[in-house]
């Protein structure tokens, strides 16, 4: 299995390799050259097995030879180990034919951890036979920074430098961030927002003497291997409803758009899904996109769903590489024109994206109503983020198909958000119940490229 990328000019490389890389060298982002797909028995098969089995079967034909067969099951299975719920990805019915996929029982409370988790544990055994050390840099509106630092905390060939915009995500959310107390990770609080944070990372892998001196990696869904291990959800909870003999549908909060992109490589690999639904909040630059009006940059607004506040969706490159024939020249001149403000998307690709992505958005007063009305109706709290996924299913499912509704966090990250729509605030699980009693270790820094580049080489030559 090859791996190439979205701008077309940087070298091919294998899984190993785009996993440690990150970023392509040309600034695009690797994909599979190819997508191997599973023959409907293969997905049969999948019913009633564990969903350590589903992964290996989903995730084997993209890792090469990376890991033998053996190896990738014991990292799949330290991986999911340390999860709070048997099924790892439970459902729970909302509605007839609306269903609550929960990925929110990893160590942070958030599906994050269903790669993070599995990428620790990848880059510690390639990196350990390898003899080598990585800096990993990694830009986040909440959730892969606490993901990202529970994964790698104490682990002996990386450094973690984790940037999150200041004052714009929940104090749980920083809390974990902040908390552990191993010192090669560090949380660095950017003057900013998030797609700040991101455009810096994105500088710092541009800067090739920067990059190629701390040996830059990249944990966010930049990585193949993010996307990669969010693909076997999709299709453990398609084949409890029935497929591949039955057709569902998924409706999944959208930001950097890389879960989403999962459910869309489900598809490819043969999982029979009827619609993909991008359900954003006010920030919907996405929504708006999908429907026809270009994808030109507003300002980010800060909402009540702090993960998905983000306007420069990452990932959306990789599906319009598709929607464009695979063009990276059309890619790279799409870039150039987001970084002066925005693009039109051709109506060709327009129409290759209406064909597999549907969307709606969720205004803050709405988010708040789904997640009160949803506790009336189906006795389930949820956090804001999975209330906007909620909120569009119910607009747009056709009641004949299962429609699988991704509940990406737990509503104790988002307490104030909760109470104020509910009366009720969660509480965190015991395990973290003294989170608020931790020390915090943080470092404020300007949203400038070299002020972070001089913070990370200084702290790596502490
Ligand atoms: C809780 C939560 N929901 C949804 C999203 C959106 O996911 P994606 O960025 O993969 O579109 C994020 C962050 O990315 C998140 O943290
Ligand atoms: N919502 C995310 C934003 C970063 O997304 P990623 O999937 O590219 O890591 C977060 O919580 O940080």
């Amino acid at each position: 299995m090859r791996y190439i990328s979205t701008r077309g000019t940087a070298p091919v490389l294998s899984f190993e390799e785009a996993m440690l890389t990150g970023l392509a060298r040309d600034g695009g982002l690797y994909v599979p050259e190819t997508i191997p797909t599973l023959s409907k028995d293969q997905i049969a098969a999948m019913a009633g097995q564990s969903y350590e089995e589903v992964a290996f079967t989903v995730m084997r034909p993209f890792i090469g030879d990376t890991f033998t067969d053996e190896e990738f099951r014991e990292l799949i299975a330290k991986a999911y180990g340390s999860f709070g719920h048997v099924a790892r990805a439970p459902m729970v019915q909302l509605a007839p034919n609306h269903f609550l996929l929960e990925l929110f029982h990893g160590p942070t409370l958030a599906f994050k951890d269903f790669a993070m988790q599995l990428i620790g544990q990848m880059f510690q055994k390639a990196l350990g036979r390898k003899g080598e050390r990585v800096t990993i840099v990694g830009a986040t509106s909440g959730d892969t920074g606490s993901a990202a630092i529970e994964a790698f905390r104490g682990l002996d060939n990386v450094d973690v430098f984790i940037l999150y915009p200041h004052g714009r995500v929940s104090e749980v959310q920083r809390r974990q961030m902040t908390t552990p107390t191993e010192l090669n990770v560090h949380a660095l609080a950017v003057d900013g927002d998030f797609d700040d944070c991101q455009a810096r990372l994105k500088d710092m892998f541009n800067d090739f003497e920067f990059r190629d001196g701390v040996k830059l990696a990249g944990v966010n869904s930049i990585n193949w291997g993010r996307v990669l291990a969010q693909v076997v959800y999709y299709f453990s909870s398609a084949v409890s409803l029935g497929a591949p003999d039955r057709e569902v549908s998924f409706t999944v909060p959208t930001g950097n758009f890389g879960d989403i992109f999962a459910g869309y490589i489900a598809r490819q690999m043969g999982l029979p899904i009827a619609d993909l639904v991008v359900a954003t909040n006010q920030n919907d630059i996405l929504d708006r996109c999908l429907k026809g009006q270009g994808y030109h940059k507003g300002g980010v607004h800060a909402s009540i769903s702090p993960s998905m506040d983000i306007q420069v969706s990452s990932n959306f490159e990789r599906a319009l590489f598709d929607a464009y024939g695979r063009d990276g020249a059309a890619i790279k001149q799409l870039m150039d024109e987001l970084g002066q403000g925005g693009f039109d998307v051709s109506q060709g690709a327009l129409q290759a994206l209406q064909e597999i992505y549907h969307s709606g958005r969720a205004s803050e007063e709405e988010t708040s109503a789904t997640i009160a009305d949803t506790l009336k109706t189906s006795a389930e709290l949820l956090c804001p983020h999975s209330a906007i996924g909620v909120k569009v299913a119910n607009e747009q499912r056709d009641p004949a198909i299962p429609m699988i509704t991704l509940a990406t966090a737990h509503p104790a990250k988002f307490p104030d958000a909760v109470e104020a729509a509910t009366g009720v605030r969660p509480g965190l699980p015991p395990r973290m119940a003294d989170l608020f009693d931790r020390d915090e270790r943080l470092t404020r820094v300007d949203n400038d490229l070299d002020a972070l580049k001089t913070l990370i080489k200084g702290k790596l030559n502490a």
